[in-house]
């Protein structure tokens, strides 16, 4: 069963007990471009108590770069070297596990933060945001010319989405021999300022349909992107705890890792999910209602 946090004491303790903070970003620390109440105050109060703080965000849409403006212009500290996005996680992946030879590329559906994690890791790439493919014609396979040089497709979120970018995956998975299906992550749902949208996971429903076939999947709760975080940050798992806002990436990532969860209800997950008589079988070490509660933390220190 979860602990839930609600005394100032709990929290102070939580603070204490964890020296390293993974935080998951869409849910946890914002939705959207809203920031969760609070969100700045905890963050600084971690700092301030020199705790490693780290981003853990499935979100391929952009670079650590431009999560790097997201976060100045929200008004948070954060460092690009911080951040670990699944566009970087699956560039790393791309360049340095799979060893993507030179001569070969990927064909990308998402946008242009995944387009620059795989420009800086050498990556070469068509698709994209090319406006080539960003068309709502109908797709002609008989004037489509195959390229024999994509090795893999590479999917993430796109919020244009469309038959062309679809078909042109499918060929290359179906006719170059040997190409690789991975996707950034699998999240069903996305949970923007207004509500919830379809996610990655939706994006790339209709190829693994079409397929029959399930892709590498990079993001949380995936082992590649905790040992993208590993080749580049030191961390006890005792003292170390996730937070996040979904069971089957957040947690069951957490939990993988050997470290402990948090849940909070400021994103996908809901109360009853957890606590209901249909309640999940991945189970937090602790629930919260949001990051700002740790605010009471200060008070057991006035
Ligand atoms: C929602 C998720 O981002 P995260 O919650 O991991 O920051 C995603 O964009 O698929
Ligand atoms: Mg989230």
């Amino acid at each position: 069963m979860s602990v839930r946090l609600s005394t100032s004491n709990d929290f102070s303790q939580i603070i204490d007990k964890y020296e390293t903070w993974m935080f998951d970003c869409d849910g946890v620390l914002w939705q959207g471009d809203k920031l969760i109440d609070g969100a700045i105050q905890v963050l600084h109060l971690l700092r301030e108590r020199k705790k490693k703080v780290l981003f853990v965000t499935n979100n391929a849409t952009k670079s650590r770069r431009s999560y790097k403006t997201k976060f100045d212009q929200l008004g948070v500290e954060a460092h690009v070297d911080e951040i670990y996005g699944s566009a970087y996680a699956t560039a790393v992946y791309i360049s340095s596990v799979m060893n993507l030879p030179q001569d070969k590329k990927v064909y990308v559906i998402g946008m242009a933060g995944l387009e620059e994690e795989l420009r800086d890791e050498g990556v070469a790439y068509v698709g994209g945001t090319d406006p080539a493919d960003k068309t709502l014609e109908p797709f002609s396979l008989e004037t489509f010319t195959l390229d024999p040089s994509v090795a893999a497709v590479v999917c993430g979120l796109d919020t244009s989405i469309n038959y062309t970018k679809l078909s042109k995956a499918f060929q290359y998975l179906t006719r170059n021999p040997g190409c690789r299906f991975i996707v950034t992550n699998e999240d069903s749902t996305y949970p923007s300022a207004h509500g919830l949208l379809p996610g990655a996971g939706a994006v790339s429903a209709p190829l693994r349909y079409a397929l029959g076939k399930d892709p590498i999947s990079i993001g949380k709760p995936a082992k590649t992107m905790l040992d993208c975080i590993k080749a580049k940050v030191h961390f006890n798992p005792s003292s170390t705890i996730m937070v996040g806002d979904r069971l089957n990436t957040d947690i069951l990532f957490g939990q993988a890792g050997g470290v402990s969860t948090l849940l909070v209800l400021t994103g996908i997950t809901s109360e009853s999910e957890v606590t209901g008589p249909n309640a999940s079988k991945i189970v937090p070490d602790f629930i919260t209602a949001s990051i700002g509660d740790f605010r009471s933390a200060t008070e057991s220190f006035l």
